[in-house]
């Protein structure tokens, strides 16, 4: 079995450091002339398949804005994800799961499971039930040769009320970090963090050993020009920054999005 950090590292290797987010808002389902329904969300994910699924070494479909279709919402993002990986690019589904330990395994089953329909490379999870609810995805992902990305240190404002607690001496979010390293002790890198690229984030992640996804980039203000100085103590080769609105509003031409995203991913090699 291939562990995740090498099916992370071949992908990020081949396609270079940026992860597309797929987030169909109503805005942009709007602005790409589409109708804000089940129609409208499947044409632009088909849109989305074909210009980064080719191009993208990690693709992070949005979960919320495909639930908020309901059951035909989630006819898409299999499509999504089956589709992207398919064309090449590995999958970080963004649904930020979190629940006591025996209903996180269903997550698990959900997003990591061999069978299940949803199946990602990765998923997003939230560890404020404490990091070692997360066990089950953390076991399945590990079974899997896939990965979990953890909430450490988040892009918005209001992270800093829990993120930014104390912990014993470490702030909350440096906990979530040490755990993951523990976890990444194997040399598996089945345990990313997130971090956001839009402030300082005061972590030390030298031991980690495995993906820093940071969202934040384009349209929450961030830019690749930032990122040597946020994560100047990080190891670059690990950092996977994210955009998801700043690539998309170049659509809905399939060719202009491909290029928005070559661009965007070609600014952070420069700058890394
Ligand atoms: O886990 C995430 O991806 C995430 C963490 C975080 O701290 N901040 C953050 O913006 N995100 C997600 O990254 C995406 C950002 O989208 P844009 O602001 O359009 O690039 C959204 O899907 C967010 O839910």
């Amino acid at each position: 079995m291939t562990g995740f950090g090498d099916r992370y590292r071949a992908s990020v290797d081949a396609r270079g450091r940026l992860c597309a987010g797929i987030d169909p808002h109503t805005e942009l389902l709007e602005a790409w002339g589409l109708s804000v329904d089940a129609d409208g969300l499947g044409r632009f994910a088909d849109i989305c398949i074909e210009a980064l699924g080719p191009a993208a070494a990690v693709i992070k479909p949005q979960v919320a804005f495909f639930e908020a279709f309901g059951s035909a919402g989630f006819a898409v993002l299999e499509r999504v994800i089956t589709g992207c990986r398919e064309a090449g690019a590995l999958v970080l589904a963004d649904a930020k799961r979190g629940d006591i330990g025996s209903t996180m395994a269903a997550y698990a089953q959900s997003w990591l499971g061999e069978s299940s329909p949803l199946v990602s490379d990765a998923v997003t999870v939230s560890p404020y039930l404490g990091f070692g609810s997360l066990a089950p995805a953390v076991d399945a992902a590990r079974a899997g040769g896939r990965g979990v990305f953890v909430l450490a240190r988040t892009s918005n404002p209001e992270g800093a009320q829990v993120q930014l607690a104390d912990a014993d001496g470490r702030t909350v979010g440096q906990r979530i970090v040490d755990d993951a390293a523990a976890v990444n002790a194997d040399g598996s890198a089945t345990v990313g963090v997130v971090v956001g690229a839009t402030r300082a984030h005061g972590l030390d992640l030298s031991a980690l050993r495995g993906p820093i996804l940071s969202p934040g980039l384009g349209a929450q203000g961030a830019t690749a020009a930032d990122l040597p100085e946020v994560f100047a103590d990080a190891d670059s080769s690990w950092l996977l920054p994210a955009s998801s609105r700043g690539v998309l509003r170049a659509g809905p031409d399939v060719a202009a999005v491909r290029a928005a995203f070559e661009q965007a991913r070609d600014e952070i090699e420069s700058a890394l």
